[in-house]
């Protein structure tokens, strides 16, 4: 389980609660209005935001004093977050380690990624030779080669058009089917809740709710989501 034991979490004036477990390999969306601390939730997971009260626990260990890099978490980010000087390759490589002193075998790891994703023999490009579809699959092959158990997406692939954003969205579905990975991920849109999550966290008023089953919360939303769906 990931707990989010009475935790609170503050950003400036705003504060956020969250009291809640999330079950391994569960894929969770988490929406809600504009401001309500989506975000701000991600940020304390991945050990951005210090808790204010309260713990975070993966399965027995407890991540609350754990720095960023040491959770067992891969994050991605709307930009993908490229090094444009670097080859794709080099980038996803940076997900193993980030002198990019690469053994043999780690090499062959990057490799494999690069064409689970569909990339298969554009290592050597930089990123800006690829599109916007293209670099999204890179980010994700930086965030498969790290093997990490938890993946928080922050409104991944927002500046894609409709048709390869759902295609990224299945991509994603199916790469967190193979590791066994949890999803979390901050979306604006519900038919990307529906398409890949079947759970959402609604986050509104102050507290990340409990997760909720997908098909059952969006087609009969609290007045708070309600409004926020227009
Ligand atoms: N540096 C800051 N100082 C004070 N308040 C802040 C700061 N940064 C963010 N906030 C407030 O924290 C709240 C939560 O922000 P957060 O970005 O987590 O929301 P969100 O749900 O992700 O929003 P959006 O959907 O618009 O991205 C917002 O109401 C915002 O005004």
């Amino acid at each position: 389980m990931l707990r989010l034991e009475n935790c609170l979490i503050e950003n400036g004036g705003f504060a956020l609660h969250a009291d809640l477990e999330i079950a391994p390999g569960s894929r969770i969306a988490v929406i809600g209005p504009s401001g309500a601390g989506k975000s701000t939730l991600i940020e304390a997971l991945a050990g951005f935001r210090a808790l204010s009260e309260g713990a975070i626990r993966w399965r027995d260990y407890d991540l609350t004093p754990i720095e960023p890099g040491k959770r067992p978490i891969a994050m991605l980010f709307q930009d993908g977050n490229l090094f444009p000087h670097l080859t794709v390759a080099q980038n996803v490589g940076l997900g193993i380690h980030p002198n990019l002193r690469l053994d043999n075998a780690q090499q062959a790891n990057v490799q494999a990624a690069l064409a689970r994703v569909g990339l298969d023999g554009m290592g050597d490009r930089k990123p800006a030779a690829l599109s916007g579809g293209q670099q999204s699959r890179v980010a994700l092959a930086r965030v498969l080669v790290q093997g990490r158990d938890l993946l928080l997406l922050d409104e991944p692939f927002a500046a894609l058009g409709p048709a390869l954003k759902a295609e990224m969205l299945d991509l994603v579905a199916e790469l967190v089917a193979e590791s066994g990975a949890t999803l979390l991920m901050v979306s604006h849109d519900p038919s990307d809740a529906r398409r890949i999550a079947d759970q959402v966290v609604l986050v509104a008023e102050g507290e990340a709710d409990p997760p909720m089953d997908t098909a059952t919360l969006l087609d009969n939303p609290p007045p708070a989501l309600k409004a926020y769906l227009g």
